[in-house]
C-alpha cells in the first residue's frame, strides 16, 4: 500500500483556474518530480502549451471528454508511467472543465492493474467565486466536481464580495460538508494543501453514488455545450484585439471558455488569451523559439454562431 503512487485528480469547471493551479505546483520549489496527465475538450490542443515546463512529463489527452471516450487512454497512459516506477513521485490528473469527476475516480479502483500500482489521494476541485452558482443551476457537472472533492479551492475571491463569497461557500457546503474549502486568489495556496492529503474516501463516495465500483458508466454531456477551434498563421493585432474584446463583450454570456496562442508579426513572444464569459485576459508569453508561429484559439459555450466568430478571426489573419 505504501510505495503506492499517490494521484491527485485536479477537477473545477471550465475556467475556474485549473491550469493555474497545475502550475504553481509545477513552479514551486518542492522538490518531487510529477507526471501530469492534461486532458482538455477540443480539437486542438492548448492547454499543453500553457503548462510551464520544467522536468515533469505531460501526456496530453485531446480526443474527447476524460471521463468518456477516453477512459482506455487514461488506463494506457497510467499503464506506461507504472512501468517507470520510481522516476517520480506523485502523478496529476487535470480533468476537462466538463468531466464528471466520478468515473475517472473509479478508475483507480476498478482497474486492477492501475490500483495495483496507484493510489487516489484526492481530488481537488476548483470552484470560481464568481460563476460557481450559476454554473450549480445549469451544469450538472459542476455540481458532480463539488461533490465529489476531498478539496475545494475556491479561486477568484478578487471577483466578488465578502457577501457573495459566504453565499457561495454556503451553496458549496450543502452539497458537500466534508471537504475543506481554502479561498485563493490565482489559485494561491501551500502544495502541501492540495497534495499527498490521503483524503479520498470511497466510504462517503459511495454513499453519493452506490454504484461506484461498479463498471458502467451513463455521464450524458451537456448536448447544447458546442466547441470549435480555429487555425491561422499569423494575425494584425490592430484587428485581434478589437475582435476579440468586442466578441468576448457581446457573447460573453453564452461563451463559456476561449483561450488561444497568438502570432503576431514580428513579435518574438506568444501571446496568450484566455476568456471566461466576459473576462479576457491576455499578455505575451514565451518565445515561439522554432516553433511554427501559427495561432490557434478554441471557443466553448452555448448557441453560439461557430461560422461568424470563424469568419472573424480569418479576417484578422495578415
Ligand atoms: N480575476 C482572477 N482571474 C483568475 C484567477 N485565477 C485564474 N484566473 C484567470 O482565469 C482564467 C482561467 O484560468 P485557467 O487556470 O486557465 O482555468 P482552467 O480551469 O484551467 O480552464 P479550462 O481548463 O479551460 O477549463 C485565466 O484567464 C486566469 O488568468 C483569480 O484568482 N482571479
Amino acid at each position: 500500500m505504501t510505495d503506492k503512487i499517490p494521484v491527485t485528480v485536479l477537477t473545477g469547471y471550465l475556467g475556474a483556474g485549473k491550469t493555474t493551479l497545475l502550475n504553481r505546483i509545477l513552479t514551486e520549489p518542492h522538490g518531487k518530480r510529477y507526471a501530469v496527465i492534461v486532458n482538455e475538450f477540443g480539437e486542438i490542443g492548448i492547454d499543453n502549451d500553457l503548462v510551464v515546463g520544467a522536468d515533469e512529463e505531460v501526456f496530453e489527452m485531446n480526443n474527447g471528454c476524460i471521463c468518456c471516450t477516453v477512459r482506455g487512454d487514461l488506463i494506457r497512459i497510467m499503464d506506461g508511467l507504472m512501468k517507470r516506477k520510481g522516476k517520480f513521485d506523485a502523478i496529476i490528473v487535470e480533468t476537462t472543465g466538463l468531466a464528471d469527476p466520478a468515473p475517472v475516480a473509479q478508475t483507480f479502483f476498478v482497474d486492477q492493474d492501475v490500483s495495483d500500482a496507484a493510489r487516489l489521494d484526492a481530488v481537488v476541485t476548483v470552484a470560481d467565486a464568481k460563476w460557481l452558482a450559476e454554473r450549480l443551476k445549469d451544469a450538472p457537472e459542476a455540481k458532480n466536481q463539488i461533490a465529489f472533492a476531498d478539496v475545494i479551492v475556491l479561486n477568484k475571491i478578487d471577483l466578488v464580495s465578502e457577501a457573495e463569497l459566504g453565499e457561495v461557500e454556503a451553496r458549496i457546503r450543502a452539497i458537500n460538508p466534508y471537504a475543506r474549502i481554502h479561498r485563493t486568489q490565482r489559485c494561491e495556496i501551500p502544495v502541501t494543501e492540495v497534495l499527498d492529503r490521503k483524503a479520498f474516501d470511497l466510504d462517503r463516495i459511495i454513499e453519493i453514488e452506490p454504484e461506484f465500483l461498479e463498471a458502467g458508466h451513463h455521464h450524458h454531456h451537456d448536448e447544447e455545450m458546442q466547441s470549435f477551434s480555429f487555425r491561422a498563421g499569423e494575425v494584425d493585432p490592430a484587428k485581434f484585439m478589437p475582435w476579440i474584446t468586442d466578441l468576448t463583450q457581446r457573447e460573453g454570456p453564452s461563451i463559456l471558455r476561449c483561450k488561444g496562442i497568438v502570432a503576431f508579426p514580428d513579435e518574438p513572444q506568444r501571446f496568450v488569451f484566455q476568456g471566461v464569459h466576459m473576462i479576457l485576459d491576455g499578455d505575451l508569453q514565451g518565445d515561439w523559439g522554432d516553433a511554427p508561429r501559427e495561432s490557434r484559439v478554441v471557443f466553448i459555450g452555448r448557441n453560439l454562431d461557430a461560422e461568424a466568430i470563424r469568419a472573424g478571426f480569418m479576417a484578422c489573419a495578415v
